[in-house]
């Protein structure tokens, strides 16, 4: 019954025997090319230029080409050049516009080049993929100038030539250049993942996230800054909270009032007030923070579940000392005064409470999260694209960490009287994170947010967050944030395979792929660990991490051949990209080469082919045995 039905609605779009032997063997031809190339990276934390500068270049897989084709018959210079131009081709035609150099000449010879690297790009695909990738208006001469056919006298050179002439006749050869440069960029690179925390730190995420709005195949594993954007967009207010302190301390107010609309003209009015003497973004940071740690304190009292009650420091302030009590000990405190918190070591939840000021405040910053219409657009991407893991091509990919015990045991987390470790923890976060943004979210599934973003054993933060301490406790011995056991275990291969295994996959070809940490190479860290079965690739994006990782970060190129680790130079700017044709400097490492090369037979992607066609074979059957009309 159930395959009546199926073959039916096949049936539909595959009306004749012909259609069907058709489709097959298009089917089959595609299993037989080489495996699209995979791009993997993280932690962009909002830099723009330097995440563009990696999109564009493809992790150094675009200059890997051109070196292919012209090492042997162009000086570095002139490849440099090319790589420049298929990274910039506005600004870089520009430039040589400037320098007078784009004679007639040189178009012939860039367009031949341009062309040799699209052919080579596009050889592994199928000749309709690769149609589809090129814009309308151009697909026609693109598809001739790509689809070589030898033939005795060379007509399609001429006939080649002649369309380069047409197109320097009608001065169309600048447009013909940046389609060119796009395709080959969108050719180089089938499949993009980011493995989390585009969010917060560098300025413009915003952009970032426009950018990839428009990328042709991405998935996104939402890190403890995307997942706290989307709470705070969603209604929590420890969450919005928590990013306006978060943008406030790294200058980037611009993000929230310009790109998102967000005003932040009353809690600044409000915190000029409390703090007179202070610089005006200063004392809203104050204002901020101290509304966070209520606002964060009455979660952690609501949700005994998170068993984060130690975390309630506000209350164990003591104004005439500066100092707080943590653990029993005291400790100085940098903060003179905490002018809006009612101090009532009889009843804790007095600290917690907002004035009725800060009520107010707190509600209008909650309806500008909520209504900012773009703000609403962008998150609604990462809840499209994104999700908590992914399992893809058989690699398990995640931002965070699966927690475990410290006895490398997965951890178990209870919620609402059920137990729930690995997978299914990660299901369960997952769930509750999509319902939070659903107009009927409950406050708990807001607060869960939260707990996502800096709960103790959330799986995206995977450290004992100290934010409290950071802001107020002059001792830095009590900032620092111990790691879950997770980061000492997964050193190990055997627990690489127990994680692996948690999501099913068995096969030695099998890795965990995460983000979150930078790797410090200055400390002789390695981004690949147990023995290739695990990859960190924070891309190292964040320019206040450059100093402790000693280089900027890694990332991940996976294509038919195998799977290489690039690492990346800091880098410096569009301009020095454009004026000294300085691209980042990307060392590529091989963590494992196939032994045969991977086909798409071999993808995911495969195995739902290999699916349609035993379906289409069915419906072949059908219509040969005369079951079907
Ligand atoms: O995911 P990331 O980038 O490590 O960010 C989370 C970390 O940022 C912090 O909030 C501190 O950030 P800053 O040092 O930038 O203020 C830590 O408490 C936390 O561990
Ligand atoms: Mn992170």
């Amino acid at each position: 019954m159930k395959d009546e039905k199926y073959l039916e609605l096949l049936a539909e779009k595959y009306p004749t025997e012909q259609a069907v032997c058709r489709e097959i063997i298009n089917l089959k031809a595609i299993l037989g090319l080489p495996k699209g190339t995979e791009h993997f990276m993280s932690d962009l934390h909002g830099e723009y230029e330097a995440f563009c500068h990696i999109l564009n270049n493809c992790s150094g897989v675009i200059r890997e080409k051109v070196d292919l084709l012209f090492e042997e018959t162009l000086s570095d210079i002139d490849r440099e050049e090319i790589c420049t131009l298929i990274y910039y081709p506005v600004e870089k035609l520009e430039m040589m516009k400037k320098e007078s150099r784009n004679n007639e000449e040189w178009y012939r010879v860039i367009l031949g080049e341009l062309i040799e690297i699209a052919r080579l790009l596009s050889s592994k695909y199928t000749r309709s993929k690769v149609r589809k990738a090129m814009p309308d208006e151009y697909a026609y001469i693109l598809d001739e100038l790509i689809h070589v056919q030898k033939d005795e006298d060379d007509n399609q050179v001429a006939y080649h030539q002649n369309i380069i002439d047409t197109l320097l006749e009608l001065d169309s050869a600048d447009a013909f250049i940046e389609v060119l440069a796009a395709l080959i960029k969108r050719l180089a690179v089938d499949h993009l993942h980011i493995v989390g925390d585009i969010f917060d730190r560098g300025p413009c995420a915003d952009r970032i996230m426009d950018l990839l709005m428009n990328y042709h195949s991405l998935d996104i594993e939402w890190g403890n800054h995307d997942i706290l954007w989307m709470g705070a967009a969603a209604g929590s207010e420890a969450c919005i909270a928590t990013v306006i302190r978060n943008n406030l301390k790294y200058h980037n107010i611009r993000i929230l009032e310009n790109s998102y609309g967000i005003s932040l003209r009353d809690l600044t009015l409000f915190a000029e007030k409390l703090y007179p003497d202070t610089e005006p973004m200063e004392a809203a940071l104050k204002a901020i923070s101290v509304l966070l740690f209520k606002l964060e304190g009455q979660v952690i009292l609501r949700n005994p579940d998170y068993q984060m009650t130690d975390k309630l420091l506000l209350h164990q302030v003591n104004v005439q000392n500066h100092t707080v009590c943590i653990a029993g000990t005291d400790y100085e405190i940098c903060e003179e005064t905490f002018p809006t918190v009612s101090f009532d070591p009889s009843n804790l939840e007095v600290s917690y409470e907002l004035t009725a000021e800060e009520k107010q405040i707190m509600e209008g910053l909650r309806m500008a999260f909520v209504g900012s219409v773009r703000l609403r657009q962008h998150m609604d991407f990462l809840y499209q694209k994104g999700s908590m893991y992914r399992i893809f091509n058989g690699n398990l990919l995640f931002h965070g960490c699966v927690p475990l015990d410290e006895s490398g045991n997965l951890e178990g987390v209870v919620f609402h009287q059920k137990r729930y470790r690995g997978r299914d923890y990660l299901d369960y976060a997952e769930r509750i994170a999509r319902r939070a943004w659903s107009k009927d979210a409950t406050q708990k599934e807001l607060d869960f947010m939260w707990y996502l973003w800096c709960g103790r054993k959330s799986p995206l933060s995977g450290r004992n967050i100290k934010t409290f301490e950071r802001t107020y406790v002059k001792d830095e011995s009590t900032w620092h944030e111990a790691s879950n056991p997770y980061y000492q275990y997964y050193e190990q291969e055997k627990i690489c395979n127990m994680i692996l295994h948690e999501f099913n996959l068995y096969s030695d070809r099998s890795h965990i792929i995460n983000g979150h940490t930078p790797v410090r190479t200055s400390r002789g860290e390695h981004p690949v660990r147990a023995n290739g079965r695990l990859m960190v690739i924070d891309g190292g994006f964040c320019k206040s991490y450059h100093k402790t990782t000693g280089i900027a970060g890694y990332t991940l190129i996976f294509n038919s051949h195998g799977i290489r680790i690039k690492s990346h130079q800091p880098f410096q700017s569009v301009y020095a990209a454009l004026t000294e044709n300085k691209d980042i400097e990307s060392r590529s490492e091989l963590v494992e080469t196939e032994r045969e090369r991977l086909m798409v037979r071999n993808t995911d992607t495969g195995k739902k082919i290999l699916e349609d066609i035993k379906g289409l074979k069915m419906l072949l059957q059908a219509y040969r045995e005369g079951t079907m009309e």
